[in-house]
């Protein structure tokens, strides 16, 4: 049988593909649209197979949303990491609304309530359509055999030298593309709103061509955040945990400071390097972070010092809810992308808490999360999503939520 076959494009499933049906199987298709017809050479395909995937590499019939790739190399065949590159922004944010809403109601048998906006939007400085490419502030990738930056080809070990990495910013990509590293290291570069860049190969910093194993190296970059008049400083290791989205602190920081309102008493879950923690301190606010890695948590207990009023417990989630972290008004939570799962939303609901506000990246785990708190008691009073990750399936969601 030839591994190329002809699609009629459905809707967009979780994951950066579209499903069709080929034979009466369903085949998730990726590189495609809704509503296109394609010839799309299967890249899964076994006789038993549940599901085939496959990779559109021929359009007979267009999606009035296709765009030319802005990044090729992620293509069909291709590195992983820009799924959507064929696809326009309006177009790319309404597939993440189909899914958002798909997964609401399949998981958790709701509507979902909010919209999808731009980042630009989100920052009321009106739609921007530039703002797709030349984002990402921090870029992992491989070095192959030779030294250079390659990543992972999609659902693949191999890899692939990149030629390009337009979704990061100008200053990452030409240090990604130019810079040739130990060879099979993972490198990881970051460049902050403060102008630093660094780069870390297998986490030792890297400098003009060479690994810098000194003690005391800089491996730490600085943050600056505002918000308005208001502004918030921040250290975080060049590798920690810090959104990606040069734009995605100050919306983040924006929408939960609305969100949690005039709680007093708040929990930050899964807090990272501090980013929500910090800015919800000010004021005297008592705020109680709580996460688990090493670095992570030291960064935000550096970070705490500017605000008094902030505690932060180097430890699990689910155990620190469990042994009691007082009276709470509101918890924040921003769990990694597979959510916080069953016994941490119970142990959470075990908590009282009247307010909760969820922060998500990923639509199925928050709708599998929605369902969990709803079961426990916990309204879903507002939602609304922000494209944080052109190019990707990915998409920022912040729900409240308030006790019945
Ligand atoms: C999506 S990040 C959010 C960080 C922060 N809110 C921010 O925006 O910078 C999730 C964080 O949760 C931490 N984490 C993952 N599992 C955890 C657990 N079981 N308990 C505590 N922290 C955890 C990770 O180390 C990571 O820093």
């Amino acid at each position: 049988m030839t591994d190329l076959i002809d699609l009629e494009v459905g809707a967009p499933a979780h994951g950066g593909h579209c499903v069709a049906r080929y034979e009466g199987r369903v085949v998730f298709v990726r590189h495609a649209l809704p509503g296109e017809t394609v010839r799309a050479r299967l890249t899964e395909s076994g006789a038993d197979a549940r599901f085939w995937r496959a990779d559109a590499v021929e359009v007979v019939d267009a999606s009035p949303d296709r765009v030319d790739s802005v990044w090729p190399e992620a293509g069909p065949g291709g590195v992983g990491g820009g799924e959507l590159a064929h696809v326009s922004l309006a177009g790319q944010r309404a597939w993440k609304l189909a899914v958002l809403r798909e997964s609401f109601e399949r998981f958790a048998s709701l509507d979902y309530p909010g919209d999808v906006l731009s980042v630009p939007a989100a920052l009321g400085r009106g739609d921007d359509e530039e703002t797709g490419l030349g984002y990402r502030t921090r870029v992992s990738a491989i070095a192959n055999a030779e030294g250079d930056a390659a990543m992972h080809l999609h659902r693949s070990r191999e890899v692939r030298a990149l030629a390009s990495m337009p979704l990061a910013s100008a200053a990452l990509e030409k240090t990604l593309i130019e810079g040739r590293f130990p060879a099979r290291s993972r490198i990881a570069i970051a460049e902050s709103s403060t102008g630093e860049l660094r780069v870390l190969a297998d986490g030792v910093p890297w400098r003009a061509g060479k690994l810098d194993k000194r003690p005391n190296a800089p491996r730490a970059v600085h943050e600056h955040v505002a918000v308005g008049e208001r502004s918030w400083d921040f250290r975080v290791d060049a590798a920690g945990f810090w959104q990606v989205h040069r734009d995605a602190p100050a919306v983040l920081v924006t929408e939960v400071l609305q969100r949690v309102g005039d709680a007093e008493r708040v929990a930050d879950l899964y807090s990272g390097a501090g980013l929500l923690s910090v800015p919800l301190a000010e004021g005297g606010r008592e705020v109680v972070a709580i996460e688990s890695d090493d670095d992570g948590a030291r960064a935000a207990r550096r970070n705490a010092h500017a605000a008094p009023s902030l505690r932060v417990i180097h430890g699990d989630v689910r155990l620190s809810l469990a042994e009691g972290l007082g009276e709470l008004d509101a918890v924040v939570l921003d769990p990694p992308r597979s959510g916080a799962g069953a016994a941490t939303i119970a142990a959470l609901a075990d908590t009282g808490v009247p307010r909760v506000v969820y922060v998500a990246c990923d639509p199925v785990a928050l709708a599998r999360d929605v369902a969990l708190l709803n079961g426990h008691g916990y309204d879903l009073v507002d939602a609304s999503a922000v494209d944080l990750f052109p190019m990707t399936h990915h998409v920022e969601t912040m729900a409240t939520f308030e006790r019945r």
